[in-house]
């Protein structure tokens, strides 16, 4: 049985295997660039976050009906159960669909289809996390926003993501101030490719309670002790900065560097079917490659709880971490 763990930073759309999106493509008349899947596979090869979303992008046009969303977190929720994952907070990117002619209800009942059964079908809690695209403007986002209205009682968050640097996060202040004033949980990608400021104002201007990836902080040591300070967690995806190359090599993630620093880090699997593995992956890759044992991987775990937002749900939260401290490796 492998550790169980919450999954915090997963986009739904990066879990679209190509096997899947063959399938997709057929199913709703779609032509897709590649031969076939191995063609595919083989533009898996990226210079950095840029060229990788240009593939995200593309892909998403396999996705069309309700029948389309439900199909994908239902895969991705069985391959998540299989990796020992009790609790996602799943991502997912209106705006790449509406763009499409895809209605924020087919994409939110789709996954709702598949998410309303998660935990009696894979033994998965689940919330839904509505990302705006941060290289669309703050109009974009305010319109998104207002598109969501009627299905706010399945989305717990907003967060922020696409490509970062260029785009800091006060663009996005307003539209912020609105989710906060709904009711919403705030996060946001910073620092993943952008710069420590990023991750400073996404605190202080968009007031996100925990940060996507956040590896940067490093390069501040005032940040790192703030954010120890105030319990900010990170949602750090290892697998996905080697293969974007914010990171050359795994051996050379800071993970345990920001561990020691006392920062509250979590490990996820961010586009799992783009970068080469899901979130059990992600911890085996990183307990291997830079040598953590069990205790550190029993603390992940737990980070991965505790930073979860379970505040509607105490109880449940104290089960799962029951269960992370009764694992046995
Ligand atoms: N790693 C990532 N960074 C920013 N935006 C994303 N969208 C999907 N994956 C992303
Ligand atoms: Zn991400």
């Amino acid at each position: 049985m492998p550790l169980p763990k919450a999954e915090l930073h997963l986009h739904i759309e990066g879990t679209l295997e190509p096997e899947l999106a063959f399938e997709l493509a057929a199913r709703n008349g779609v032509a897709l660039p590649y031969a076939d899947t191995d063609e595919l596979r083989k533009a898996y090869q990226f210079e950095d976050l840029q060229s990788f979303l240009n593939l995200y992008y593309e892909l998403m046009a396999v996705l069309r009906t309700e029948r389309d969303f439900e199909d994908l977190a239902n895969a991705y929720l069985a391959r998540a159960a299989a990796q020992g994952v009790r609790h996602a907070e799943i991502f997912f990117d209106p705006q790449a669909h509406l763009a499409r002619g895809v209605g924020m209800g087919t994409v939110v009942d789709g996954l709702w289809r598949a998410l309303g059964g998660s935990e009696a079908e894979h033994g998965i809690s689940t919330r839904l996390i509505l990302c705006f695209l941060r290289d669309e403007s703050a109009e974009s986002a305010l319109e998104t926003l207002e598109a969501a209205k009627p299905y706010l009682d399945r989305i717990t968050g907003v967060g922020l993501d696409s490509a970062e640097v260029g785009h800091p996060p006060v663009k996005f202040r307003e539209v912020y101030e609105a989710a906060a004033a709904l009711g919403l949980r705030r996060v946001a990608h910073a620092g993943e490719e952008g710069p420590p400021e990023y991750i400073t104002e996404a605190l202080d201007v968009l007031g996100v309670e925990r940060v996507d990836h956040g590896l940067r902080c490093m390069e501040d040591p005032a940040l790192v002790e703030r954010l120890v300070r105030e319990r900010i967690p990170l949602t750090l995806c290892p697998l996905s900065n080697v293969r974007l190359r914010t990171v050359d090599v795994l051996a050379d993630h800071p993970l345990p560097a920001m561990l020691d620093a006392g920062l509250l880090c979590t490990v996820n699997s961010d586009d799992p079917a783009y970068f080469g593995g899901y979130a059990g992956d992600n911890f085996d890759a990183v307990g291997a490659a830079l040598g953590l044992g069990e205790e550190r991987l029993r603390e992940l775990a737990r980070n991965s709880f505790v930073a979860s937002f379970l505040e509607d749900d105490e109880e449940r939260r104290a089960r799962y971490l029951a269960e992370v401290d009764a694992y046995t490796f």
